[in-house]
C-alpha cells in the first residue's frame, strides 16, 4: 500500500509509541488524525508536526476509547474531513493492575470497541475502501508477564480478536486487512512509575526489572518501523510481529486443522 492519499487513524497518538506510529505514516505521505485524551500533549505534538507536515494533513481529536460515542463521532469527523478511512492503528493502552477493570476497558473493550465503529467506514461491502488495521498488543500478549496479569490478559485478548477479525474479514470480503505487533518494553512513559501500576504484584518489580535487562529496551521509532511494514505489505493479513530489540519475529501459531 502507498501511503500517499491515505488516511489513517491512532489512537492513543499523543505520546510514546502512537506518536512515532502518526509520525512515520506522516513522513510517508499519509493525513493523520491524532485521537487521544491527553488534549495538552496532542496539541502541542500537532503544532509540531503542522509545522513540519503542513497545515491540513493532521487533526486532533479529543477521544477516550472507552467511549463509544466519542469514537463514532470521531470516525464521523475524520470521514467527513478528509473523505475516509485507510489505516487505523488502535494502539491506546495503559499498565494499571490496581484498576484492572479499565485496563481492560482500554486496552481490550477500546480495541473491540474501535474496530467495529470503523466497519462502518472501511469496509468495502459498505461502501468503504477497505485498508488495514494494526492493533499494539505487547510481547505479554503471547506469554504470561507475571507482574501483571490482567495487562497479560487484555494483551492476549487483542491478539486473538486481531487474528480472528483478519479470518472474518478474509472469508467475508471486507477488503480490510488485520494485523498486530506484540513489542518487547519500550522506553516510554508507560514503563515510568511501575511499583504504583502494578499494584497487589508490586513485589513483582524486580523480576521484572530483570526481565527488562535480559530484553533490553525499545524505542518507540524502532515499534513504528514495524508498523509501517504492516501497513505497506498487503501480503500480512492475521500476522502478530514479535519486536525485540535484536530484531523481530512474525509468530507461527499451533495449527488448528
Ligand atoms: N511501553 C512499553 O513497554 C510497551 C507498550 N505497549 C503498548 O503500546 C501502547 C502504547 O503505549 P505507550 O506508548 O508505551 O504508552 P504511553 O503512556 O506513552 O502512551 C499511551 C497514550 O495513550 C493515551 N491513552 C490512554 N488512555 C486512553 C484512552 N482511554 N483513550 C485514548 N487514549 C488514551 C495516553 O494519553 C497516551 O498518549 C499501549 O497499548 C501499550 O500497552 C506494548 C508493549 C510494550
Ligand atoms: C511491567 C509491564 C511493563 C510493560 C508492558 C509491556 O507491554 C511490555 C512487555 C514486555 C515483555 C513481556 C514479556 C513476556 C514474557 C513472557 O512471555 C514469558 O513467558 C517468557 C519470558 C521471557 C522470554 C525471554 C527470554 O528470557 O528469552
Amino acid at each position: 500500500m502507498v501511503l500517499t492519499g491515505k488516511t489513517a487513524v491512532v489512537t492513543g497518538a499523543a505520546m510514546g509509541i502512537g506518536k512515532a506510529i502518526t509520525e512515520i505514516l506522516l513522513q510517508n505521505g499519509a493525513k493523520v488524525v491524532l485521537l487521544d485524551v491527553n488534549e495538552t500533549a496532542a496539541k502541542s505534538l500537532l503544532e509540531d508536526l503542522r509545522k513540519q507536515h503542513g497545515q491540513d494533513r493532521t487533526l486532533f481529536l479529543s477521544c477516550n476509547v472507552e467511549s463509544e460515542e466519542q469514537i463514532k463521532a470521531a470516525f464521523q469527523k475524520t470521514v467527513e474531513t478528509f473523505g475516509g478511512i485507510d489505516i487505523l492503528c488502535n494502539n491506546a493502552g495503559i499498565l494499571n493492575e490496581g484498576e484492572w477493570e479499565k485496563t481492560v476497558s482500554i486496552n481490550l473493550l477500546g480495541v473491540i470497541r474501535s474496530t467495529y465503529a470503523s466497519l462502518q467506514h472501511m469496509n468495502k461491502l459498505t461502501g468503504g475502501r477497505g485498508g488495514v488495521i494494526v492493533n499494539t498488543a505487547s510481547m505479554a500478549g503471547l506469554g504470561p508477564l507475571l507482574s501483571c496479569p490482567v495487562y497479560t490478559a487484555t494483551k492476549h485478548g487483542v491478539v486473538g480478536f486481531t487474528r480472528a477479525m483478519a479470518a472474518a474479514s478474509a472469508a467475508s470480503g471486507y477488503g480490510i486487512r488485520y494485523n498486530v505487533i506484540c513489542p518487547s518494553f519500550v522506553q516510554t512513559e508507560l514503563l515510568d512509575n511501575i511499583t504504583l501500576k502494578l499494584g497487589q504484584f508490586s513485589h513483582l518489580e524486580d523480576a521484572t526489572q530483570q526481565l527488562v535487562e535480559v530484553l533490553g529496551i525499545l524505542t518507540p521509532s524502532e515499534v513504528a518501523q514495524c508498523v509501517f511494514e504492516l501497513v505497506t505489505d498487503e501480503t500480512k493479513n492475521g500476522e502478530a510481529l514479535m519486536i525485540f530489540p535484536k530484531g523481530k519475529q512474525y509468530i507461527t501459531f499451533p495449527s488448528m486443522q
